[in-house]
């Protein structure tokens, strides 16, 4: 792995902070798209909503990535925004593309120089996704949080499905309540206790992460979703992570005190969400297990991809049965 620093690529070791913790870096390009091109919440302005002029670089493997693609289909912005993953296999130089999976826009070779493109001088991660703007050929946002939140209202009135609302109003602060307890252990949370060095940092990491599934299996016991009665942002937040849980983060991770498996509710919960029209084709497994069990060398030194676990995602989950939140 590597980022990049006044704009050159520089290899560096596995991010900690001197006590053996996980430390995920701060986003840089924070603009949004808007209906009329006028500043969003953050950055600068001068970018508005308009089919075909934006595009989302992911990775199939990535958590934070695959919520845009979730955030796409369910806004059924296919037509007005297209998306290209990289390889699966991360290697020194970051994210690359390959003859599979290329740069459609500019047929570079690592992600790392669209990030150069955007800004000669940048330092820090190149990280998917990158929201891209063909027209100033420039990084809107790499951001999943928020650039979920443009695609959820900044397209309505470009063909977007403007019955489907992620973010209502009414639901605001119990979202970003669960939100902010998820992201912290369970979404970032994994990751604190795979990247971790010491034992302390792993112990603290992977119990806190087990605390917050104890109770959202408690929460999900009593109602569908998360909050109100349709899935919103907060459950494909925690879906993306759910579903890559048993597959790649007990095993490689160590966050292997229950399996998901184990969850009754969190299982069917995960599945019920994986059936929702559209989402199944946003999930590659083997693809994810390939890019974490390869890339981490630090982690998993052999590269060795494990076979299992046997999981069905297209069994019935029986949860139409529970009430709305
Ligand atoms: N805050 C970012 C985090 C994205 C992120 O960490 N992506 C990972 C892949 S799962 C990445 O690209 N890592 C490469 C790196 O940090 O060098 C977001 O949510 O958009």
């Amino acid at each position: 792995m590597g980022q990049l620093v006044d704009g050159k690529w520089k290899i560096d070791p596995p991010r900690e902070s001197g006590d053996g913790k996980f430390k995920r870096a701060k986003t840089h390009f924070r603009n949004w798209i808007t209906p009329d091109g006028d500043a969003g919440p953050t950055g600068m302005g001068g970018f508005p909503a308009a089919a075909g002029r934006y595009h989302i670089y992911v990775s199939l493997a990535c958590p934070w990535a695959h919520r845009t693609l979730v955030v796409r289909k369910l806004k059924g912005l296919e037509e007005q925004i297209s998306v290209s993953s990289c390889a699966a296999f991360m290697g020194d130089h970051g994210w690359e593309f390959t003859d599979e999976f290329p740069d459609p826009l500019y047929k570079k070779k690592y992600v790392h120089e669209l990030y150069q493109k955007a800004d000669a001088g940048y330092t820090g991660r190149a990280s998917v996704p990158v929201l891209w703007d063909k027209e100033r050929e420039t990084i809107v946002s790499n951001e999943s949080a928020e650039i979920i939140r443009m695609l959820n209202s900044a397209f309505d009135g470009l063909g977007a499905d403007a019955s489907v609302d992620l973010y209502p109003a009414a639901l605001r602060a119990e979202i970003d309540r669960i939100n902010s307890v998820v992201y912290d252990t369970v979404n970032n949370g994994v990751y604190k206790s795979g990247f971790a060095t010491t034992q302390a940092a792993y112990e603290e990491a992977a119990t806190a992460l087990f605390v917050t599934l104890d109770e959202l299996e408690e929460r999900l016991s009593r109602q569908r979703y998360l909050v109100g009665e349709r899935p919103t942002e907060a459950d494909w937040r925690l879906f993306t992570t759910l579903v890559r849980f048993d597959p790649v983060y007990v095993g490689h991770f160590k966050c292997n005190i229950r399996r998901l498996a184990d969850y009754a509710n969190l299982s069917n919960y995960l599945r019920d969400l994986y059936q929702v029209p559209g989402i199944a084709e946003t999930v590659h497994i083997d693809y994810i297990k390939e890019h974490y069990y390869r890339s981490h060398t630090s982690v998993n030194p052999t590269g060795i991809v494990p076979i299992g676990p046997e999981i069905d995602l297209k069994a019935p989950h029986n949860r139409e049965r529970l009430q709305a939140a």
